[in-house]
């Protein structure tokens, strides 16, 4: 077991800075979402405009880095701090099952012109210098290949992940404005997700961008549908649930009867992460590079629940009706799966605020992720939050148009969601 970091110095284009300029708020323990939702309030009357440059520094209740205490050198960085420009390095997340692709991916990214320069952080079990070298057969000859350290990056080596993070960011700043890294086919995604939000030097210096899943269209199913002893998680069913892209790969070896019944069943787990089927991991790199997962500024179009999918949904207008899609008669025995409300109505800040602070006390652990887009009284503007776990991010975000219906979409992903007290809790903050 090992892992190693590269970095690829072969593409060119200037970097570009990411023009991601709202103000962020991640927090961690529970007493905070008071907190968060008290900025919000204080956020309305100061007549807030998404496109303002106002910053708001990460809070973070909860974070500490585990690395050594030493700070990026570069000027660049604290002058861009001064200037609240947001020049943190995005990061994408690669997992997937054993054999899914991911490696097959990465050579993808690596080979297709983005015009982005990518270090990666690779996470291999097993025999590393085999991936590292297929991984080098595609790439640049003017790479660097640091070995780091043994172990899984979920679990024992995530003081490592950040230690790599933050010497890349010192080191080799002005040489990359990517990272990408890929973890190990049984890696838990939520420690390397929750390392972006709550190391305080890495959130300063790395966004994490988004979560890419890649599916082996044949083997997936099974994998999905193994029954694990209690307490073991099914690292499949993680690794789709936090996603905010899956790639359903390997197609050439699966008929569209199986597809269709496994994109189902992805769905009912993630009913929020965009899909896409491919073969040898041949992708648009926007649908992996700039995905934005994590961006407030762009959750009003990541938020879409799909009512064609057999996720739990409930589109409430005044009267709820339900879309028949949750009696399915195929059998899920996951407990992870998502639902979404869709519903009209104006929400009460203060009951909002009630309301995750109790989810979040309740079930934070079992909450993977969660993303909104809300219409709040006194406001013309929108309110968005997305969460992992008990970490929560919020914002207020785009006005209202004069006509626009003002639809409220919450997505959540989670273990054994108890449905009927989300639709309940949600209900009970409209005014
Ligand atoms: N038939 C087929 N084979 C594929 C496809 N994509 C990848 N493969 C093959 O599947 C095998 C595993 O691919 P990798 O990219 O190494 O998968 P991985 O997820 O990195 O594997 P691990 O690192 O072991 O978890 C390789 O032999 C690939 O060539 C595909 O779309 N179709």
């Amino acid at each position: 077991m090992a892992a190693l970091t590269k970095l690829l110095l072969s593409k060119t284009t200037a970097q570009t800075l990411s023009q991601s300029l709202q103000p962020r708020l991640c927090l961690g323990d529970s007493p905070t979402v008071t907190q968060f939702l008290r900025c919000l309030h204080s956020l309305v009357s100061q007549e807030f405009n998404s496109h303002s440059h106002k910053n708001f520094p990460p809070a973070n209740s909860r974070g500490k880095s585990s690395a050594p205490d030493y700070e990026p050198e570069d000027s660049g960085v604290s002058l861009a701090a001064a200037l609240s420009l947001d020049n943190r390095v995005p990061a994408t997340i690669i997992t997937g099952f054993l054999g899914s692709g991911k490696t097959t991916l990465l050579n993808h990214v690596l080979t297709s012109q983005h015009g982005k320069r990518i270090a990666v952080i690779e996470n291999e079990f097993g025999e590393v210098d085999i991936d590292g070298s297929l991984v080098a057969s595609h790439s640049s000859a003017n790479e660097e290949i640091i070995m780091v350290n043994n172990g899984c990056l979920c679990c024992t080596v995530r003081g490592d992940l950040v230690k790599m993070l933050l010497e890349l960011v010192k080191k080799k700043r002005d040489k990359f404005d990517h990272i990408v890294i890929e973890t190990t086919g049984l890696a838990k995604p939520a420690p390397v997700i929750e390392t972006f939000c709550t190391d305080e030097l890495v959130s300063r210096h790395v966004k994490l961008d988004g979560v890419v899943t890649l599916v082996d269209s044949k083997h997936a199913m099974q994998h999905l549908n193994e029954v694990k002893p209690r307490f073991v998680v099914n690292e499949a069913v993680e690794q789709i649930a936090y996603a905010d892209r899956i790639i359903l790969n390997k197609t050439d070896l699966v008929t569209e009867a199986e597809l269709g019944s496994l994109t189902q069943r992805i769905k009912h787990i993630n009913g929020m992460a965009q899909i896409k089927l491919a073969k040898y991991g041949v992708v648009d790199m926007d649908f992996v590079l700039g995905v934005g997962g994590y961006d407030l500024e762009r959750i009003d179009s990541e938020v879409q629940p799909d009512s064609s999918d057999c996720a739990t949904h409930h589109h409430e207008s005044g009267h709820e009706h339900h879309k028949g899609h949750h009696h399915h008669d195929h059998k899920h025995d996951s407990a992870v799966s998502s639902v979404s409300i869709v519903a009209e109505g104006t929400l009460d800040l203060d009951e909002v605020d009630d309301w995750l602070e109790r989810i979040i006390e309740e079930k934070g652990d079992d909450l993977y992720r969660m993303k909104g887009v809300l219409s709040v009284n006194n406001s013309d503007e929108r309110y968005v939050f997305q969460g992992v776990h008990s970490i929560l991010d919020g914002c207020p975000g785009k006005s209202w148009g004069p006509d626009e219906k003002r639809i409220n979409k919450l997505v959540f992903i989670g273990k054994n969601l108890d449905e009927t007290a989300l639709r309940k809790g949600f209900k009970g903050c409209i005014v």
